[in-house]
Protein backbone atom coordinates (compact mmCIF):
# COMPACT_ATOMS: atom_id res chain seq x y z
CA UNK A 1 0.00 0.00 0.00
CA UNK A 2 1.50 3.30 -1.13
CA UNK A 3 1.90 6.63 1.27
CA UNK A 4 -1.01 8.17 -0.29
CA UNK A 5 -3.40 5.40 -0.10
CA UNK A 6 -2.41 4.78 3.18
CA UNK A 7 -3.66 8.46 4.56
CA UNK A 8 -6.95 7.61 1.99
CA UNK A 9 -8.04 4.67 4.24
CA UNK A 10 -7.27 6.40 7.93
CA UNK A 11 -8.92 9.42 6.58
CA UNK A 12 -11.79 7.59 5.18
CA UNK A 13 -12.36 5.62 8.27
CA UNK A 14 -11.88 8.65 11.03
CA UNK A 15 -13.37 10.95 8.65
CA UNK A 16 -16.83 9.39 8.34
CA UNK A 17 -17.58 11.16 11.99
CA UNK A 18 -19.00 14.21 12.31
CA UNK A 19 -16.30 16.69 12.64
CA UNK A 20 -16.32 17.08 16.26
CA UNK A 21 -17.13 20.84 18.14
CA UNK A 22 -14.72 23.23 17.37
CA UNK A 23 -13.02 21.08 14.66
CA UNK A 24 -13.12 23.08 11.43
CA UNK A 25 -10.15 20.91 9.70
CA UNK A 26 -9.29 17.14 10.40
CA UNK A 27 -7.06 15.30 8.03
CA UNK A 28 -5.83 16.73 4.50
CA UNK A 29 -4.18 20.20 5.40
CA UNK A 30 -1.07 20.88 5.99
CA UNK A 31 -2.17 21.68 9.42
CA UNK A 32 -5.51 20.51 11.27
CA UNK A 33 -7.22 23.75 12.29
CA UNK A 34 -9.40 24.28 15.26
CA UNK A 35 -11.24 26.94 17.09
CA UNK A 36 -9.17 29.09 19.58
CA UNK A 37 -11.41 32.17 20.15
CA UNK A 38 -14.65 33.51 18.25
CA UNK A 39 -11.79 34.78 16.00
CA UNK A 40 -8.62 33.21 15.69
CA UNK A 41 -7.93 29.30 15.54
CA UNK A 42 -5.09 26.99 16.47
CA UNK A 43 -3.23 24.88 13.33
CA UNK A 44 -1.75 21.61 14.54
CA UNK A 45 0.62 19.53 12.34
CA UNK A 46 3.40 17.06 13.11
CA UNK A 47 6.29 15.60 11.10
CA UNK A 48 9.21 12.80 12.16
CA UNK A 49 13.13 13.23 11.07
CA UNK A 50 14.22 9.20 10.98
CA UNK A 51 17.89 8.40 10.34
CA UNK A 52 18.47 6.76 7.30
CA UNK A 53 15.08 8.37 5.84
CA UNK A 54 15.61 11.77 6.90
CA UNK A 55 18.79 12.34 7.36
CA UNK A 56 22.44 10.51 7.21
CA UNK A 57 24.00 11.00 10.54
CA UNK A 58 27.40 10.98 8.64
CA UNK A 59 27.28 14.15 6.80
CA UNK A 60 24.46 15.83 9.14
CA UNK A 61 25.80 17.89 11.99
CA UNK A 62 23.79 17.44 14.90
CA UNK A 63 22.75 21.13 15.06
CA UNK A 64 21.91 21.78 11.23
CA UNK A 65 19.73 18.62 12.45
CA UNK A 66 18.06 20.50 15.44
CA UNK A 67 17.56 23.40 12.99
CA UNK A 68 15.79 21.34 10.23
CA UNK A 69 13.36 19.41 12.95
CA UNK A 70 11.98 22.77 14.03
CA UNK A 71 12.09 24.18 10.71
CA UNK A 72 10.21 21.46 8.34
CA UNK A 73 7.34 21.23 11.17
CA UNK A 74 7.07 25.54 11.22
CA UNK A 75 6.99 25.30 7.72
CA UNK A 76 3.42 23.52 7.73
CA UNK A 77 1.94 26.31 9.92
CA UNK A 78 3.48 28.65 7.53
CA UNK A 79 2.17 26.97 4.85
CA UNK A 80 -1.66 28.14 5.91
CA UNK A 81 -0.24 31.57 6.64
CA UNK A 82 -0.20 30.82 10.18
CA UNK A 83 2.25 31.80 13.41
CA UNK A 84 4.11 29.66 15.05
CA UNK A 85 3.51 29.13 18.93
CA UNK A 86 4.48 26.75 20.60
CA UNK A 87 6.35 23.06 19.93
CA UNK A 88 5.96 19.29 21.32
CA UNK A 89 9.10 16.85 20.94
CA UNK A 90 9.88 13.12 20.83
CA UNK A 91 13.12 12.05 20.79
CA UNK A 92 13.79 8.16 19.78
CA UNK A 93 17.30 8.08 20.96
CA UNK A 94 19.54 5.71 19.65
CA UNK A 95 22.74 4.55 22.00
CA UNK A 96 25.51 5.79 20.06
CA UNK A 97 24.55 9.47 20.46
CA UNK A 98 26.92 10.99 23.10
CA UNK A 99 26.28 13.80 25.38
CA UNK A 100 28.41 16.40 23.45
CA UNK A 101 26.18 15.59 20.13
CA UNK A 102 23.00 15.97 21.93
CA UNK A 103 24.06 19.35 23.32
CA UNK A 104 24.36 20.35 19.70
CA UNK A 105 21.08 19.18 18.80
CA UNK A 106 19.42 21.25 21.46
CA UNK A 107 21.51 24.07 20.53
CA UNK A 108 20.39 24.08 16.89
CA UNK A 109 16.98 23.29 17.56
CA UNK A 110 16.58 26.14 20.56
CA UNK A 111 18.32 28.38 17.77
CA UNK A 112 15.30 27.75 15.07
CA UNK A 113 12.98 28.22 17.95
CA UNK A 114 14.12 31.51 19.04
CA UNK A 115 14.35 32.78 15.27
CA UNK A 116 10.32 31.67 14.17
CA UNK A 117 9.36 33.03 18.05
CA UNK A 118 8.33 29.50 18.89
CA UNK A 119 8.31 27.53 22.37
CA UNK A 120 9.22 24.16 23.14
CA UNK A 121 6.41 23.13 25.90
CA UNK A 122 7.03 19.37 26.07
CA UNK A 123 7.71 16.06 24.59
CA UNK A 124 9.03 12.80 25.43
CA UNK A 125 12.00 10.67 25.70
CA UNK A 126 12.42 7.25 24.66
CA UNK A 127 15.03 4.54 23.54
CA UNK A 128 15.30 3.69 20.07
CA UNK A 129 17.61 0.47 19.22
CA UNK A 130 18.71 1.21 15.91
CA UNK A 131 17.46 4.24 13.88
CA UNK A 132 17.25 7.85 15.78
CA UNK A 133 13.93 9.86 15.58
CA UNK A 134 12.86 13.08 15.69
CA UNK A 135 9.43 13.96 16.01
CA UNK A 136 7.45 17.18 16.56
CA UNK A 137 4.10 18.82 17.11
CA UNK A 138 3.74 22.23 16.14
CA UNK A 139 1.13 24.39 17.30
CA UNK A 140 0.57 27.97 15.20
CA UNK A 141 -2.17 30.40 15.63
CA UNK A 142 -4.23 32.59 12.73
CA UNK A 143 -7.25 34.86 12.95
CA UNK A 144 -10.40 32.47 11.50
CA UNK A 145 -10.82 34.28 8.36
CA UNK A 146 -6.92 34.45 7.33
CA UNK A 147 -6.01 30.89 7.25
CA UNK A 148 -5.16 29.55 3.85
CA UNK A 149 -6.31 25.92 2.95
CA UNK A 150 -5.30 23.84 0.21
CA UNK A 151 -8.57 23.85 -1.39
CA UNK A 152 -9.47 27.09 -2.35
CA UNK A 153 -7.86 27.49 -6.07
CA UNK A 154 -9.93 27.98 -8.71
CA UNK A 155 -9.56 27.49 -12.65
CA UNK A 156 -7.90 30.72 -14.09
CA UNK A 157 -5.87 31.29 -11.01
CA UNK A 158 -2.02 31.71 -11.60
CA UNK A 159 0.11 29.30 -9.51
CA UNK A 160 2.91 30.95 -7.74
CA UNK A 161 6.05 29.43 -5.98
CA UNK A 162 8.80 31.58 -3.40
CA UNK A 163 12.63 30.87 -3.39
CA UNK A 164 14.32 28.52 -5.63
CA UNK A 165 13.66 24.42 -6.26
CA UNK A 166 15.37 21.44 -6.69
CA UNK A 167 18.44 23.06 -4.16
CA UNK A 168 17.83 20.33 -1.13
CA UNK A 169 17.21 17.70 -3.81
CA UNK A 170 20.72 18.55 -5.20
CA UNK A 171 22.71 19.35 -2.08
CA UNK A 172 21.69 15.52 -0.76
CA UNK A 173 22.92 13.75 -4.15
CA UNK A 174 26.15 16.00 -4.10
CA UNK A 175 26.35 14.27 -0.56
CA UNK A 176 25.33 10.51 -1.39
CA UNK A 177 27.85 10.58 -4.25
CA UNK A 178 30.78 13.01 -1.93
CA UNK A 179 31.06 15.20 -4.95
CA UNK A 180 31.86 18.43 -5.14
CA UNK A 181 31.92 19.30 -1.65
CA UNK A 182 34.82 21.23 -1.14
CA UNK A 183 33.31 23.91 -4.12
CA UNK A 184 32.35 26.95 -2.76
CA UNK A 185 29.52 27.46 -5.14
CA UNK A 186 27.78 24.20 -3.65
CA UNK A 187 27.54 25.84 -0.42
CA UNK A 188 23.77 27.05 -0.97
CA UNK A 189 22.55 22.94 -2.00
CA UNK A 190 24.24 21.29 0.80
CA UNK A 191 22.83 24.18 2.99
CA UNK A 192 19.66 23.61 1.86
CA UNK A 193 19.55 19.91 2.65
CA UNK A 194 21.43 20.16 5.95
CA UNK A 195 19.27 23.65 7.09
CA UNK A 196 16.21 24.55 4.71
CA UNK A 197 14.04 27.60 6.42
CA UNK A 198 10.13 28.07 6.55
CA UNK A 199 8.93 30.78 5.34
CA UNK A 200 6.96 32.13 7.81
CA UNK A 201 7.16 35.86 7.02
CA UNK A 202 6.10 35.63 3.51
CA UNK A 203 3.06 33.15 4.63
CA UNK A 204 1.56 35.74 7.39
CA UNK A 205 2.34 38.18 4.98
CA UNK A 206 0.14 36.39 2.17
CA UNK A 207 -2.28 35.52 4.59
CA UNK A 208 -3.16 38.88 5.40
CA UNK A 209 -3.34 40.52 1.94
CA UNK A 210 -6.58 38.34 1.48
CA UNK A 211 -5.44 37.68 -2.29
CA UNK A 212 -4.22 34.14 -2.05
CA UNK A 213 -6.94 31.24 -2.32
CA UNK A 214 -4.98 27.83 -2.11
CA UNK A 215 -1.17 27.49 -0.76
CA UNK A 216 0.56 24.61 1.12
CA UNK A 217 4.25 24.12 1.71
CA UNK A 218 6.87 21.59 -0.90
CA UNK A 219 7.99 19.31 0.55
CA UNK A 220 7.76 15.92 -1.24
CA UNK A 221 8.40 18.04 -4.93
CA UNK A 222 6.43 20.40 -7.03
CA UNK A 223 4.67 17.27 -9.30
CA UNK A 224 3.72 15.95 -5.75
CA UNK A 225 2.41 18.78 -3.65
CA UNK A 226 0.71 20.73 -6.71
CA UNK A 227 -1.25 17.33 -6.68
CA UNK A 228 -2.21 17.53 -3.66
CA UNK A 229 -3.18 21.49 -4.11
CA UNK A 230 -5.19 20.09 -6.97
CA UNK A 231 -6.90 17.58 -5.49
CA UNK A 232 -8.31 19.40 -2.18
CA UNK A 233 -9.69 22.48 -4.96
CA UNK A 234 -11.17 20.01 -7.47
CA UNK A 235 -8.74 21.13 -10.20
CA UNK A 236 -6.05 20.94 -12.37
CA UNK A 237 -2.46 22.31 -12.76
CA UNK A 238 -0.22 23.93 -15.93
CA UNK A 239 3.19 24.17 -14.84
CA UNK A 240 5.67 25.78 -17.62
CA UNK A 241 9.08 24.64 -17.15
CA UNK A 242 10.79 27.53 -18.41
CA UNK A 243 9.32 29.65 -15.63
CA UNK A 244 10.70 27.43 -12.70
CA UNK A 245 13.22 28.96 -10.69
CA UNK A 246 16.42 27.05 -10.32
CA UNK A 247 20.20 28.07 -9.36
CA UNK A 248 22.87 28.95 -11.20
CA UNK A 249 24.74 26.25 -9.24
CA UNK A 250 21.76 23.14 -9.72
CA UNK A 251 23.08 23.10 -13.47
CA UNK A 252 26.86 22.97 -12.41
CA UNK A 253 25.90 19.89 -10.03
CA UNK A 254 23.96 18.71 -12.69
CA UNK A 255 26.63 18.23 -15.32
CA UNK A 256 29.05 16.84 -12.56
CA UNK A 257 26.60 14.13 -11.28
CA UNK A 258 24.84 13.73 -14.89
CA UNK A 259 21.56 14.66 -13.56
CA UNK A 260 18.59 16.70 -15.47
CA UNK A 261 18.18 20.05 -12.70
CA UNK A 262 14.61 19.71 -13.55
CA UNK A 263 14.21 16.23 -12.10
CA UNK A 264 15.66 18.33 -9.08
CA UNK A 265 13.04 20.79 -9.30
CA UNK A 266 10.07 18.72 -9.85
CA UNK A 267 10.36 15.61 -7.88
CA UNK A 268 12.89 16.15 -5.42
CA UNK A 269 11.66 17.50 -2.37
CA UNK A 270 12.95 19.15 0.45
CA UNK A 271 11.95 22.75 -0.88
CA UNK A 272 10.35 23.91 2.31
CA UNK A 273 9.08 26.89 0.06
CA UNK A 274 5.27 28.53 -0.45
CA UNK A 275 3.46 27.11 -3.37
CA UNK A 276 0.21 29.18 -3.40
CA UNK A 277 -2.18 29.94 -6.52
CA UNK A 278 -4.10 33.78 -6.92
CA UNK A 279 -6.37 35.15 -9.42
CA UNK A 280 -4.14 37.27 -12.24
CA UNK A 281 -5.48 40.54 -10.96
CA UNK A 282 -3.78 40.10 -7.51
CA UNK A 283 -0.05 39.63 -9.43
CA UNK A 284 1.20 42.84 -8.85
CA UNK A 285 0.01 42.94 -4.93
CA UNK A 286 2.01 39.37 -4.73
CA UNK A 287 5.01 40.92 -5.91
CA UNK A 288 4.99 43.82 -3.95
CA UNK A 289 4.39 42.09 -0.64
CA UNK A 290 7.57 39.72 -1.84
CA UNK A 291 9.61 42.46 -2.43
CA UNK A 292 9.41 43.80 1.15
CA UNK A 293 9.95 40.40 2.30
CA UNK A 294 13.24 40.08 0.30
CA UNK A 295 12.01 36.85 -0.73
CA UNK A 296 11.44 35.84 -4.51
CA UNK A 297 8.82 34.84 -5.93
CA UNK A 298 7.59 33.30 -9.45
CA UNK A 299 4.69 32.50 -10.89
CA UNK A 300 5.14 29.40 -12.77
CA UNK A 301 1.68 28.66 -14.30
CA UNK A 302 -1.90 28.55 -13.97
CA UNK A 303 -5.07 26.74 -12.86
CA UNK A 304 -7.03 24.83 -15.07
CA UNK A 305 -10.82 22.86 -14.92
CA UNK A 306 -9.28 19.51 -16.23
CA UNK A 307 -7.70 17.23 -13.84
CA UNK A 308 -4.19 16.31 -13.50
CA UNK A 309 -0.75 17.56 -13.18
CA UNK A 310 1.08 18.78 -16.54
CA UNK A 311 4.68 20.10 -17.33
CA UNK A 312 4.67 22.00 -20.40
CA UNK A 313 8.52 21.83 -21.79
CA UNK A 314 9.36 24.54 -23.86
CA UNK A 315 6.89 27.65 -25.25
CA UNK A 316 3.62 27.42 -24.24
CA UNK A 317 2.46 26.64 -27.95
CA UNK A 318 4.20 24.25 -28.78
CA UNK A 319 6.08 22.48 -26.28
CA UNK A 320 4.64 18.68 -25.22
CA UNK A 321 2.23 18.68 -22.19
CA UNK A 322 3.84 15.46 -19.65
CA UNK A 323 1.58 14.41 -16.66
CA UNK A 324 3.74 14.76 -14.07
CA UNK A 325 0.99 14.43 -10.47
CA UNK A 326 2.30 12.59 -7.87
CA UNK A 327 6.00 11.72 -9.42
CA UNK A 328 7.40 13.32 -6.28
CA UNK A 329 8.78 11.73 -3.22
CA UNK A 330 6.75 8.64 -1.59
CA UNK A 331 7.32 6.68 2.14
CA UNK A 332 5.74 3.79 0.90
N1 LIG B 1 -0.74 8.55 10.27
C1 LIG B 1 -1.59 9.55 10.06
N2 LIG B 1 -2.71 9.67 10.79
C2 LIG B 1 -3.57 10.70 10.60
N3 LIG B 1 -3.39 11.66 9.70
C3 LIG B 1 -2.28 11.60 8.93
C4 LIG B 1 -1.33 10.55 9.07
N4 LIG B 1 -0.33 10.75 8.18
C5 LIG B 1 -0.64 11.89 7.53
N5 LIG B 1 -1.81 12.40 7.97
C6 LIG B 1 -2.48 13.63 7.49
O1 LIG B 1 -2.55 13.56 6.08
C7 LIG B 1 -2.31 14.84 5.50
C8 LIG B 1 -1.13 14.75 4.54
O2 LIG B 1 0.04 14.42 5.27
P1 LIG B 1 1.48 14.78 4.76
O3 LIG B 1 1.61 14.39 3.32
O4 LIG B 1 2.48 14.26 5.74
O5 LIG B 1 1.41 16.37 4.86
P2 LIG B 1 2.62 17.37 4.72
O6 LIG B 1 3.30 16.98 3.43
O7 LIG B 1 2.03 18.72 4.69
O8 LIG B 1 3.47 17.14 5.95
C9 LIG B 1 -2.10 15.80 6.65
O9 LIG B 1 -3.33 16.46 6.91
C10 LIG B 1 -1.72 14.90 7.80
O10 LIG B 1 -2.11 15.43 9.05
C1 LIG C 1 19.24 10.04 4.04
C2 LIG C 1 18.17 10.70 3.21
N1 LIG C 1 17.64 10.01 2.17
C3 LIG C 1 16.65 10.58 1.44
C4 LIG C 1 16.19 11.83 1.71
C5 LIG C 1 15.13 12.46 0.84
N2 LIG C 1 13.83 12.61 1.47
C6 LIG C 1 13.48 12.00 2.60
S1 LIG C 1 11.91 12.40 3.08
C7 LIG C 1 11.68 13.39 1.74
C8 LIG C 1 10.36 14.09 1.46
C9 LIG C 1 9.84 14.96 2.57
O1 LIG C 1 9.66 14.26 3.78
P1 LIG C 1 8.26 13.84 4.36
O2 LIG C 1 8.46 13.03 5.57
O3 LIG C 1 7.42 13.22 3.27
O4 LIG C 1 7.69 15.26 4.74
P2 LIG C 1 6.16 15.69 4.80
O5 LIG C 1 5.63 15.62 3.39
O6 LIG C 1 5.47 14.72 5.72
O7 LIG C 1 6.23 17.07 5.34
C10 LIG C 1 12.83 13.39 0.93
C11 LIG C 1 12.99 14.14 -0.33
C12 LIG C 1 16.78 12.50 2.81
N3 LIG C 1 16.39 13.73 3.18
N4 LIG C 1 17.76 11.92 3.53
MG1 LIG D 1 3.02 20.47 4.35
Amino acid sequence: MREREMIQAISDLVGRKELAEGLIRSIGDDCAVISRTDRSVWLLSMDSLVEQVHFDLRFHPAYELGRKAVSVNVSDVAAMGGRPQFLLLSLGLTPDRDQAWFKEFMAGLESACREYGCLLIGGDTVSSPRALTLTLTIIGEQDREAVIYRSGARPGDEIWVSGELGLAAAGLDLFRLGSGLEDPDFKPLLARHLNPRARVELGLALAGSGVVRAMLDLSDGLATDLAHLCKESGVGGRVEARLLPGHPALDRAAVLLDRQPIDWMIRGGEDYELLFTAPPAAGKTIQTLAAGQNVPVSRIGWIVREHGVVLIRGDRDEGEPERIDFQGYEHC
